[in-house]
C-alpha cells in the first residue's frame, strides 16, 4: 500500500533565508520574523526547566572527572521523550556520572528499567551513587561496564522503548545500527552531539567525527521504511527518530 506519509522529494523546496540575512533586503517580506533563534532565545530554552539538586551534584562530579554530561536542554528533552514514549525499558550508551540517567528515570514509567553501558566503571560507580541518592530503586538500574559494541549485540531484539546514545561519536553509525535492532516498533532513538560543535553544518569541515556523524544522519534520513527522524538544535544537537514497524 502506498504510504501517503512517506517523504517525497519536494518539487519546489521552500527557500529559507539564513538567520543572519537582513530581512529588510529586497525580496524579504517586510514584517516577517527572521527564521532561526538568537543566542539569548537558545539559552532561555536550554535553562527553561529547573534541575534537581542530584543532577547538579552529578554535573559537579562529571566536571571533576573530566566527563562531559548532557546539557540541561537535552536533559529536559530526554525526560519529555521518555514520558511521551511511556518508556519501560531504555538502553543508554554512555552512562557518565548519571546526568542523562536521571533525566531518563524522570520520564520513564515508575517501574521502568534503565540498562546503561559505559566503558569506564569509575564514572558508573558515581552514577550508581547518584541514582541511589535520587531514590531510584536498585531493581530499576542495570549498569553494565564494558565496550558498547561488545555489550549491545548481547541485548535482546525489539525489547526496548528508547535507546539513547552519548558515547564515542566515531562509532555512532554502529550504535544506530544496534539501536535499530533493539527498538520496538514506535520506539525512539536519541543521539546526542548530532551537530558536533557546529562542525556538521560547516561544509568546509572534514574532521573524522564530522564525517562519521554526517554519514549517520544521512543514513537515518534515507531509511524511510525504518525511521521518522528529526534533527533538533538542542544542546550540541540532538537526533531523534521514531522506529517504524518492520
Ligand atoms: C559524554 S559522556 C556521557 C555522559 C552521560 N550521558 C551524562 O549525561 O551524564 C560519554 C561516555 O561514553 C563512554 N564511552 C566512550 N566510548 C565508549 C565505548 N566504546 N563503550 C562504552 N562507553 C563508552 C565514556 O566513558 C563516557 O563516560
Amino acid at each position: 500500500m502506498h504510504d501517503i506519509f512517506a517523504p517525497t522529494a519536494p518539487s519546489n523546496p521552500p527557500v529559507i533565508e539564513p538567520a543572519d540575512a537582513d530581512p529588510t533586503e529586497a525580496g524579504a517580506d517586510a514584517g516577517t520574523p527572521r527564521p532561526g533563534l538568537d543566542e539569548a532565545s537558545w539559552a532561555y530554552a536550554e535553562t527553561y526547566r529547573r534541575e534537581r539538586p542530584e543532577a547538579g551534584r552529578a554535573r559537579q562530579a562529571a566536571e571533576e572527572m573530566g566527563n562531559v554530561p548532557i546539557s540541561r536542554g537535552v536533559a529536559t528533552t530526554l525526560t519529555f521523550l521518555a514520558r511521551a514514549a511511556h518508556a519501560r525499558s531504555v538502553v543508554e550508551v554512555g552512562s557518565g556520572t548519571g546526568v542523562s540517567g536521571l533525566a531518563l528515570f524522570a520520564g520513564m514509567v515508575p517501574e521502568g528499567v534503565l540498562t546503561s553501558i559505559d566503558a569506564d566503571s569509575e564514572v558508573q560507580r558515581v552514577a550508581r551513587a547518584v541514582f541511589r541518592e535520587a531514590g531510584v530503586p536498585t531493581n530499576r538500574i542495570r549498569l553494565i561496564a564494558g565496550d558498547a559494541l561488545t555489550v549491545m549485540p548481547k541485548l535482546s531484539d525489539a525489547a526496548y522503548d528508547l535507546v539513547f546514545i552519548d558515547a564515542d561519536m566515531l562509532d555512532c553509525g554502529e550504535y544506530i545500527e544496534q539501536a535499530q535492532r533493539l527498538l520496538r516498533a514506535d520506539g525512539v532513538l536519541v543521539v546526542n552531539n548530532a551537530l558536533w560543535h557546529n562542525l556538521v553544518a560547516d561544509p568546509a569541515n572534514e574532521d573524522d567525527e564530522t564525517i562519521v556523524i554526517r554519514e549517520a544522519l544521512e543514513a537515518v534520513e534515507s531509511l524511510d521504511d525504518v525511521w521518522v527522524p528529526a534533527l533538533l538544535p538542542v544542546g550540541n544537537g540532538l537526533l531523534v527518530a521514531s522506529r517504524r514497524a518492520s
